[in-house]
């Protein structure tokens, strides 16, 4: 058995590498950025009108002049025009260009305009030269880098993106995943289990976790019959990077996956982690490191423990995302936990007044039972070091969902 250290370490080297491709910019939601988005242009590209107003010459004000004459009009979307004369104004509008030989802009709200003189209503010492004007370049200049690659497109970048023009973007390449599960108790959803069955849940769960990733994972169910289960598992990892499977890995007379897997040239990087819940879990990949196949505990809490504490965070790296980090939160209430493992517990997170995360641990009777995990929002980690760990105490957690 290794710690959760030596895991996390085997882990990381035996990372899948995906390649990247072009998609077009509709599809690029939520994927993750292979390149580096550089400005085309100066942002803002030209002196741009910040408010509605007239623009002037600041120099003529300075000057004690405070009524302007209204020579034209510049509408946003139109060339730029001259100021006619440097003692007269324009009238401007937002996201216009300034006219070239004015300098300041002065909001309508400031100003009086009768028979086509503008007028300054507020003190002239409130207004400064520039007042009103975005400069050119001021937010970005041409070249300047917009967005760096390893980012979740997510709608505020899609937005930078689409200022630059760019109307394809290279990302990185999806790993294509296969959920797994094994086992003559289960049935579907539709289907009312006899006595002794129960319903799938644990595939379900896995393909939603993946599905919130972006990931469009298959769904594939086995009986526990090794020639089954061999054929099912050869076939998919022909057509998948990653296999995520939970049940059949502890030592049960069913528990057949470990054997099967090492029998289809997967080489276990591990089996079995001193942790609770989630011990049996097992990894392993092809000699290249191309295929990878996580297989989890089927007991439900250990699925979901082991795939959001070891399963997303390395796809995410596989993704080409830093990985989420996990939260440290303080103890609402204290735990005890004997037996040197580490311990994971589902919590409920709430923030204190003074901005603390605070962790609820969340009562349960083992990882078999799993409907309470509807109230949690993370797993916290108890280091195998301890045994004690009063209110107060700051520990890790891992977010669900
Ligand atoms: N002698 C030992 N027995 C067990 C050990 C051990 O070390 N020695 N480990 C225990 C631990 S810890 C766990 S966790 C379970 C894990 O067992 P398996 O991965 O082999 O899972 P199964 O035996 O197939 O199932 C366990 C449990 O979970 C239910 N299950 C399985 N798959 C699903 C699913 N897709 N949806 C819903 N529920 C599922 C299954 O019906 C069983 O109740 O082993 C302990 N035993
Ligand atoms: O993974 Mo097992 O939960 O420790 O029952």
């Amino acid at each position: 058995m290794l710690t959760v250290a030596e895991a996390d370490d085997l882990l990381a080297s035996h990372q899948l590498s995906l390649t990247t491709e072009t998609v077009a910019f509709t599809e690029a939601p939520g994927r993750v950025l292979a390149e580096t988005i550089l400005a085309d242009r100066d942002f803002p590209p030209f002196d741009r009108v910040a408010m509605d107003g007239i623009a002037i010459q600041y120099d003529a004000l300075a000057d004690g002049q405070t009524a302007f004459s209204i020579l034209a009009i510049g509408r946003a979307g139109e060339p730029q025009q001259p100021l006619p004369d440097p003692t007269g104004c324009m009238e401007v509008m937002t996201g216009s260009v300034l006219p070239s030989g004015a300098d300041t802009v002065i909001r309508y709200e400031d100003l009086s305009i009768t028979d086509g003189i503008a007028t300054l209503t507020i003190p002239a010492a409130e207004i400064s030269r520039g007042l009103n004007v975005h400069k050119q370049g001021t937010d970005r200049r041409t070249f300047d880098v917009v967005l760096s690659a390893g980012v979740r497109l997510r709608p505020v970048d899609l937005a930078v993106v689409a200022s630059v023009g760019q109307t394809s973007l290279s990302v990185r390449k999806r790993p294509r995943v296969a959920v797994v599960s094994t086992g003559d108790e289960l049935v579907t959803i539709e289907q009312t289990p006899l006595p002794h069955q129960i319903r799938q849940s644990n595939a379900h769960l896995l393909w939603a976790a993946l599905h919130e990733m972006g990931i469009d994972a298959s769904i594939h169910h086995y009986p526990d019959d090794v020639a089954t289960i061999t054929s099912g598992l050869s076939a998919l990892l022909s057509g998948h990077d990653v296999l995520v499977m939970t049940g059949g890995v502890s030592a049960g007379k069913a528990d057949y996956v470990p054997d099967i897997l090492a029998g289809l040239g997967i080489r276990k990087h591990f089996h079995k982690i001193e942790q609770r819940p989630g011990k049996p879990m097992w990894f392993g990949t092809s000699p290249d490191n191309q295929r990878v196949v996580f297989a989890l505990p089927g007991n439900p809490v250990s699925t979901t423990l082991c795939f959001y504490r070891y399963v997303r965070p390395y796809l995410e790296t596989a993704m080409g995302l830093p990985g989420e980090p996990p939260l440290y939160v303080q103890l609402a209430k204290p735990v005890t936990f004997a037996p040197p493992l580490t311990y994971f517990t589902p919590a409920h997170l709430t923030t204190s007044t003074e901005g603390t995360l605070l962790a609820e641990p969340l009562p349960g009777s083992g990882s078999a039972d799993f409907t309470n995990l509807t109230a949690a929002d993370a797993f916290l980690e108890f280091p195998a070091t301890e045994s004690n760990f009063p209110a107060g105490t700051v520990v890790q957690a891992w977010a669900i969902g």
